[in-house]
């Protein structure tokens, strides 16, 4: 579990100060993955810097397993860090070592004896799925492998918290949901709280349990993703379930939905409880972690009883938003 209070980064440059994070509070239970999502400047490097540590927050605190770190004394640092493994944009492995020994290299900084260190790294080359590829140089492995060799050198020290930056932005599409199965699949497998900082949406759809959107340094919008998906004039839920832009004349309506009435009838049952053509103009059925969502964008004929059809949506579970035409 990883618990974020009140967290506060201020930068002073001359006689200017920014504030780049301001009041950031997060907690995430084991076994989670939670997404961090933000724009360039939003302040998700500062908050990845304050997390391990290699940046002091101004005020705030950072917790693992109610253990604080953010208070540290000096010398307890790289202990404190060890609780938090970090998967990088760019592995950042060592050119000269092989990937047994890019996966080694942290044990041996910590004085792991030899014989402890092999039966180690060949156990998580195993769970990244790379023991072919031990003696390979970085220079012979693919981006995602790389990927892999920087998932196994983060677990390296056993942490609790597997803290990914930009972990799949370097990737092209295929290689990024065979990242992202691998994070999922070493957090059940150890149990690890796993934090991604991205810019991508659909890391946040692939991998995430819940998500907080980070703006100006702020956490403006947070939850469970089903519960930010529910909420239809949510940043992230239209985000997470875009619409086209621009709309034609007439009554337009967005309906969105999930679980067991995602797969209900809901078109049918408006044509039919009210005798009305309904026209699809467009929609997307998504699979978000454990929870099926519809987003559906219908035209009415002009004239429509717009209260009592919302009416009846509402009742039947389906949150309903009026769109008019700017
Ligand atoms: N060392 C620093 N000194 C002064 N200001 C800084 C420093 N580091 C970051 N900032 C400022 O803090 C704010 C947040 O920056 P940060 O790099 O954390 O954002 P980001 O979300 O990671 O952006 P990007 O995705 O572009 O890396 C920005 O206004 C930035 O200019």
């Amino acid at each position: 579990m990883i618990t974020v209070t009140d967290l506060r980064k201020v930068y002073r440059q001359g006689d200017r100060t920014v504030v780049a994070l301001d009041g950031v509070s997060l907690r995430v239970d084991a076994g989670q993955i939670h997404g961090i999502i933000g724009h360039s400047g939003a302040g998700k490097s500062t908050l990845v810097r304050c997390l391990t540590l290699l940046d002091r927050p101004t005020s705030g605190s950072v917790s693992v397993n109610n253990k604080e770190l953010a208070n540290v004394s000096d010398s307890d640092l790289r202990t404190a860090r060890r609780r938090i493994g970090m998967v990088f944009q760019h592995a950042n492995l060592m050119d000269s070592r092989t990937t047994a020994q890019n996966v080694a290299f942290p044990l041996e900084l910590i004085g792991t004896p030899k014989a402890k260190i092999a039966p180690k790294v060949s156990a998580l080359l195993e769970l990244v799925g790379l023991t072919q590829f031990a003696d390979a140089y970085p220079a012979q492995l693919s981006g995602g492998q790389r990927q892999r060799v920087g998932i196994a050198r983060a677990l390296s020290s056993d942490p609790d918290v597997l803290l990914c930056d930009e972990p799949t932005s370097a990737l092209d599409p295929k290689t990024t949901d065979e990242i992202l199965t691998l994070i999922k699949s070493v957090r059940d497998r150890l149990n690890l709280t796993v934090l991604i900082i991205t810019h991508e949406m659909y890391v946040v759809k692939q991998a995430c349990d819940s998500v907080s959107l980070l703006e100006a340094g702020r956490i403006v919008e947070h939850g469970d993703i089903a519960k930010v998906v529910a909420d239809p004039a949510g940043r992230l839920s239209q985000a997470l379930l875009p619409m086209p832009e621009g709309l034609p004349a007439g009554v337009v309506l967005d309906l969105l939905y999930s679980g067991d009435q995602a797969a209900d009838p809901v078109i049918s049952s408006i044509a039919r409880t009210f005798d009305t053509d309904v026209n699809v103009l467009a929609g997307s059925v998504e699979q978000l972690g454990e929870h099926q969502f519809a987003h559906l964008r219908i035209q009415l004929p002009e004239g429509s009883d717009i209260t009592a059809i919302t009416n009846h949506l509402l009742a039947n579970g389906v949150a309903v938003t009026l769109k008019e035409a700017k």
